[in-house]
């Protein structure tokens, strides 16, 4: 693991002088700021189309990875020509929409019921159910987050179920796969094949996404606050994401 404070990123246009170079970009925290809830985020007017534009500057080499169905993601930034994977790395498409890799598996309707019974009640966390998955999110109540990842957890101990932790939530799926391994599976496809993958990410699940770009030669960018990370630099804010990728700023 990386000591801190980390330093920020060098250019991306200096990164390039060095060759071919790939973006991996996380979603919440990264490009957009985090919100109350999961639908009341505040996606940047330009954000699609300044997406677009990176990437055909980089030759398609820019794919999105989020924690975030890409049926979800579509709803909040439309339908983009460009690399996506979706639900942590279990679903991972090309540009062209044609899918790497098996379907995700999809949780067992027990395992949802359970969750819904978790959440009851007015004053509890609350439930988002994901395309492959489920997540108990506790943003309004962070002192019942012991209770809720031990609840969480139990059920997801009952039903074999991959448990993911991030910013005030538990996510639990059937599918085990990370954003690492979706970063393996588009450094496989052309475009991405043999440049150096930038993996930009704010949450504990993007460190499978910074430890798979080391085995590329690539580098991870840490956004927010410092901890320990296997990224070797830091960005601020997504303000500041916006402003190293050089998209408009408004
Ligand atoms: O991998 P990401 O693109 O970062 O997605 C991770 C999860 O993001 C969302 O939850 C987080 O953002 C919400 C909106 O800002 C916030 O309210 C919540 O507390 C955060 O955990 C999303 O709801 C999840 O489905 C994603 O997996």
């Amino acid at each position: 693991m990386q000591q801190y404070p980390l330093a920020p990123p060098p250019s991306l246009d200096e990164i390039r002088s060095d060759g071919a170079a790939a973006l991996f970009l996380d979603f919440d925290g990264t490009l957009v700021d985090i919100a109350p809830t999961h639908n009341a985020i505040e996606v940047p007017a330009d954000l699609s189309r300044d997406l677009e534009y990176l990437s055909s500057r980089l030759e398609g080499r820019l794919a999105l990875v989020s924690g975030r169905s890409l049926e979800d993601l579509a709803s909040h930034i439309g339908e983009l020509a460009i690399a996506q994977a979706g639900s942590h790395g279990a679903d991972s498409r090309l540009a062209d929409g044609s899918r790497i890799g098996a379907e995700p598996r999809t949780m067992p309707l027990e395992a949802v019921e359970q969750l819904k019974a978790l959440v009851e009640g007015d004053d509890g966390p609350s439930l988002e159910i994901k395309t492959h998955g489920a997540a108990v999110h506790y943003r309004a109540r962070p002192e019942i987050e012991d209770e809720v990842i031990a609840a969480a957890s139990e059920i997801a101990a009952r039903h074999g179920l991959a448990v993911k932790r991030g910013k005030c939530v538990i996510e639990l799926l059937a599918d085990t796969r990370n954003k690492g391994n979706a970063v393996h599976s588009l450094m496989a496809e052309a475009p991405f094949v043999g440049s150096r993958p930038i993996f930009i990410g704010d949450d504990f699940t993007d460190e499978d996404g910074f430890a798979a770009v080391k085995d590329f030669g690539g580098l991870g960018i840490l956004v927010g606050g410092s901890r320990e990370t296997l990224a070797c630099y830091r960005l601020e804010s997504p303000h500041e994401v916006h402003r190293w990728l050089g998209l408009e700023i408004e």
